[in-house]
């Protein structure tokens, strides 16, 4: 069993959740941000070129590291939902996250970034926590957690992100304490070796609830919570002055306001995301970045750290299944 603390980064926006992770021999210290949404296990290296590497960034260097192996001939090539991309070649190497260590993971080294990435002064790397399935080295390669799972006394990470605070990823069993309530479990569909579930429903604010089944993926990688257009419009129809800015591409209201809370559910039960979550930071010092956001022509919602810091997420791989909290 094993914690490690998530803690976030870019204070006030929530952007994104790093933890950190020892690689090699003698161990190199990353910050990497675990990544429900995604299957690799990337690293800013001593092959990425210099200009993609923000000062100060921690890289992993194989060649001061008495363990790393490279994988000859394999490579790797992601992009995200986003657009950001990076790719490379792969290593093993020992991998050690809080007390738990798997001693040849895979640990792809990049050789090229997107802007994005390296634009991300915070960031190290990526650690992905979606299905085996996913991962995009040729030949593939396990994920840190398909590596771990036989010796966890569960098949199950737990994820406990909180709002400008550090949170927790525990492996192997669930911190009771560490929510309120009762955890409500639903069936996860990997069609797209994604952390997929259905909700039941929706209601907005102390509106009734609103019944409709609504295709959604668990994405700690993605920073907001995506959800279908209509729903976004009926969402901000009830913050007053709130609007659609062209200019960002996204719902912004006044930020002296406080949005109405967002409410799913799962089968009967009542998850909460309050409305003082919802602030994604300030564009102006009148008008704020709305959390909610639409998912566009995506094939299902994002439900991303807007969401999930709001929640105990249990990621079950024993059914698979995920189970929600309040806290
Ligand atoms: O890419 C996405 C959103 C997404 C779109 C379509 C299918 C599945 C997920 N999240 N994400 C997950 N990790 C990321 C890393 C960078 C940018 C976005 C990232």
């Amino acid at each position: 069993r094993d914690t490690v603390v998530a803690t976030p980064a870019y204070s006030y926006y929530d952007k994104e959740y790093l933890c950190a992770v020892k690689i090699g021999t003698p161990p190199q210290t990353l910050p990497l941000d675990f990544d429900t949404g995604s299957a690799d296990l990337w690293v800013f290296s001593s092959e990425t070129p210099s200009s993609s590497v923000s000062m100060g960034k921690a890289i992993y260097n194989p060649k001061n590291s008495s363990t790393a192996k490279l994988v000859t001939g394999a490579t790797w090539a992601l992009t995200y939902g986003d657009g950001s991309s990076s790719s490379g070649d792969v290593y093993t190497d020992n991998v050690t996250i809080g007390g738990l260590n798997v001693a040849a993971q895979a640990v792809e080294s990049a050789q090229k970034v997107s802007s994005q990435f390296a634009g991300d002064t915070a960031l190290s790397g990526l650690l992905g926590l979606a299905f085996g399935t996913a991962n995009q080295v040729k030949p593939a390669v396990k994920t840190f957690f398909d590596n771990i799972r036989p010796a966890l006394p569960l098949p199950i990470f737990t994820v406990n992100l909180k709002k400008g605070a550090p949170g927790s990823y525990n492996f192997g069993y669930i911190d009771t304490t560490q929510y309120t309530g009762a955890l409500t479990y639903t069936p996860v569909t990997p069609r797209y070796s994604l952390w997929e579930f259905g909700i039941s429903g929706f209601s907005i604010g102390t509106a009734i609830k609103n019944s409709t089944v609504i295709d959604a993926v668990a994405d700690t990688g993605t920073s907001l919570l995506l959800l279908p257009l209509s729903i976004v419009k009926a969402y901000y129809a009830q913050i007053a002055g709130s609007s659609y800015s062209t200019n960002y591409g996204a719902y912004v209201y006044p930020c002296n306001i406080t949005p109405p809370d967002f409410n799913f559910y799962i089968g009967t039960a009542k998850q909460v995301v309050p409305g003082r979550y919802m602030n994604y930071g300030y564009i102006s010092n009148t008008q704020c970045y709305g959390g909610i956001q639409s998912q566009g022509t995506l094939m299902f919602s994002l439900f991303g750290d807007i969401a999930l810091k709001a929640q105990f997420v249990v990621f079950d791989a024993s059914v698979p299944r995920i189970g929600w909290a309040n806290k």
